[in-house]
């Protein structure tokens, strides 16, 4: 049986230590708040991020990363990205020498422009055959009440996505490998940004066609990073790619998207992070993914919009208008 370490209990690592306790493994969630582990190990419910799903007896809670690491396999890490790094100082020397690192985060870091992936190898100091990424059409609210999806569980070794495919293969949850893990991780990252484009576009009252424009010419932006930095292209067509992106864009479940839906409702990034409770991850990520387009010169106009939308204090109506008159040009151009 394999030994899991789910780190932390937020929404997503809650939901995905019960997919790998329905998978079969002896799982351990570290919660940094006691009463959260306590209510695990005693209701087998997280009060906090769902608080009406019982969890599997297989999990169990701890607020001691000692502990939750103690003889772990696999070593989840689900927190909001600008925290991994200084987390894996605390975490990566209780880590066991052949255990796996798994990253389920979808930002990337900022000053640094890494993906997690990188922040996980040089925090951490393992090689690539010992860290993967899942990612995909994933919300978490919908996973936990086990509605069917897809997702993508990509590395470097074969031996390792394999590995990971095998602990969260569930009846509800269905994952494919992908070598492309550069490709896999900037989808998540860039969605995110576009998502809140999306929210951003329902708080003005505009409708699918403008959505769906968004969603296309969004991820065009992101195979246009991607394939700059050496992604695999088709990666872009599949689940962690277009497959996230719709769910994100379209789902009032996002973070990413009701963050977009209160500026666009003219709300400033300051009153919507006071009231914000969980990540929303592209606020941080537009800027270290601005940076690497920067640097390539690989033009990402929607996300350079969001940007200024959130820095810069551009009115999202204005954002649109911009997005709208720049000289029209071919569909695909690279
Ligand atoms: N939710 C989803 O549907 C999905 C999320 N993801 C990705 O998973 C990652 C985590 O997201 P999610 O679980 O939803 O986030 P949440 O906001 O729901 O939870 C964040 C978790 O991280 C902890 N945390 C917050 N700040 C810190 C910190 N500075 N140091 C250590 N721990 C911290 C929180 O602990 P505390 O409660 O004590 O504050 C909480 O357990 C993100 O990158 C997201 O993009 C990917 C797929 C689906
Ligand atoms: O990544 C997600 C779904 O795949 C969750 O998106 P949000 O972080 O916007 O909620």
């Amino acid at each position: 049986m394999r030994r899991a370490a789910v780190l932390t209990a937020g929404s997503w690592g809650t939901v995905f230590a019960k997919v790998l306790a329905d998978a079969g493994a002896r799982v351990t969630l570290f919660a940094r708040d006691r009463a959260i582990a306590d209510a695990i190990n005693g209701r087998h419910v997280n009060p906090r991020y769902l608080a009406d799903v019982r969890l599997p007896d297989l999990v169990r809670a701890t607020s001691s990363p000692e502990r939750a690491l103690r003889e772990a396999d696999l070593v989840v890490l689900a927190v909001p990205s600008q925290a991994l790094r200084s987390c894996l100082v605390e975490w990566a020397p209780l880590v066991g020498p052949g255990a796996v690192y798994v990253s389920l985060m979808k930002g990337m870091e900022a000053g640094s422009s890494r993906r997690m992936s990188e922040v996980i190898a040089q925090a951490a100091g393992v090689g690539p055959e010992r860290i993967a990424v899942v990612s995909g059409p994933n919300l978490a609210r919908e996973i936990a009440v086990e509605h069917p999806a897809a997702t993508v569980v990509a590395s470097a070794s074969a031996a390792t996505a394999h590995a990971v495919q095998a602990a969260c293969w569930t009846p509800y949850l269905r994952p494919y490998t992908n070598a492309d893990v550069l490709g896999c991780e900037l989808g998540g990252a860039v969605k995110n940004v576009i998502a809140l484009a999306a929210g951003m576009l329902e708080g003005m009252g505009f409708g699918t066609n403008s959505l769906a424009s968004l969603i296309t010419r969004g991820l065009a932006e992101t195979a246009r990073l991607g394939t700059a930095l050496g992604a695999d292209p088709m990666t872009f067509a599949g689940l962690a790619g277009l497959g996230d992106l719709v769910a994100t864009c379209g789902s009032p479940l996002s973070r990413n998207r009701s963050f977009g839906e209160k500026l666009g409702r003219g709300m400033t990034l300051d009153q919507v992070l006071a009231e914000q409770r969980q990540v929303a991850e592209g606020v941080r990520s537009c800027r270290p993914l601005l940076a690497l387009a920067d640097g390539l010169g690989v033009s990402m106009p929607i996300t350079r919009q969001v940007e200024r939308v959130l820095y810069e204090g551009l009115p999202p109506l204005e954002a649109v208008k911009d997005l709208m008159s720049r000289e029209p040009g071919p569909e695909y151009h690279l």
